[in-house]
């Protein structure tokens, strides 16, 4: 079991030497990471770089792996996957409280799904929502839980183009709203610049790239001054241009 230890102080997530090993097969060889409470962190490279096993170590999910290196993190985690894994015996309203009773939290669940636009749909099953509500539910649930870690595993990756600019807008605003740290998982290097003040990416077994984007936010894919860090992402994921 990872050893996650309450943190009251800064940074919100800090890694030293992590090595995570699948068998033989060395997935992440001695990460050094910290992430600063607040800071919104994307995280991108190759299929098969190890990714989501530095995600599931943080959340404190890697049963299966040996490993070695020291981790903290926060108490309050809430995790989002691709899919959205919503209960389909359980309305939604259900599903966002799963665990939660009482009214106060009956009370913050409807909140929460009012604020990612799912008002009056309390009471529909999963199965009546779009893929893109699923998702909508899926980051209610963590709101609710009140994060001072989100970590997301491709969380937009099955949603058609347009859904998902609707859904970079959406966590971005609750992020502005309740300042969780964050760390994204994508494939997507557009996705990574347009959300995250910092873009990683993971290279045999390291953090091969650590990338400030310092420019403002709301941003678009149009910004010509985003352009010149898609380069920088592109070369360190060994893809060019002309490709
Ligand atoms: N449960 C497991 N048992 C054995 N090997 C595993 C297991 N989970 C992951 N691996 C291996 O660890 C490596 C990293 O996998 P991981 O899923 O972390 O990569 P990723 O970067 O998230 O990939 P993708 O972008 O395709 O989701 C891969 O080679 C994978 O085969």
């Amino acid at each position: 079991m990872a050893p996650h230890t309450q943190q009251l102080t800064r940074p919100a997530v800090q890694l030293r030497s992590l090595t995570r090993s699948f068998d033989e097969r060395v997935v992440l060889d001695g990460i050094d990471l910290d992430i600063p409470a607040g800071q919104f962190v994307a995280l991108l490279g190759h299929s098969g770089s190890g990714k989501s096993t530095l995600l599931r170590a943080v959340a404190g999910l890697d049963h299966e792996v040996t490993g070695s290196g020291q981790l903290t993190a926060p108490d309050r985690v809430s995790v989002v996957f691709q899919d959205s894994r919503l209960l389909p015996w359980r309305r939604v309203l259900a599903n966002v409280l799963l665990g939660l009773d009482g009214r106060e939290a009956e009370q913050k669940g409807r909140e929460a799904l009012a604020e990612v636009g799912l008002q009056g749909r309390e009471r529909a099953w999963p199965s009546e929502l779009s893929g893109g509500e699923q998702q909508r539910a899926a980051l209610a649930r963590s709101l609710v839980r009140e994060p001072e870690l989100l970590l997301a595993d491709e969380p937009f990756g099955a949603l058609d183009a347009l859904t998902r600019i609707k859904m970079h807008n959406l966590l971005r605003e609750l992020w502005e709203r309740h300042r969780p740290s964050v760390l994204l998982v994508t494939h997507d290097v557009d996705e990574a610049i347009v959300l995250a003040d910092r873009v990683l990416v993971l290279d045999r077994g390291r953090i091969g790239l650590d990338l400030t984007i310092d420019r403002p936010h709301p941003r678009t894919y149009r910004d010509p001054l985003l352009g010149e860090y898609r380069e920088r992402l592109l070369a360190a994921l060994g893809v060019t241009e002309d490709h």
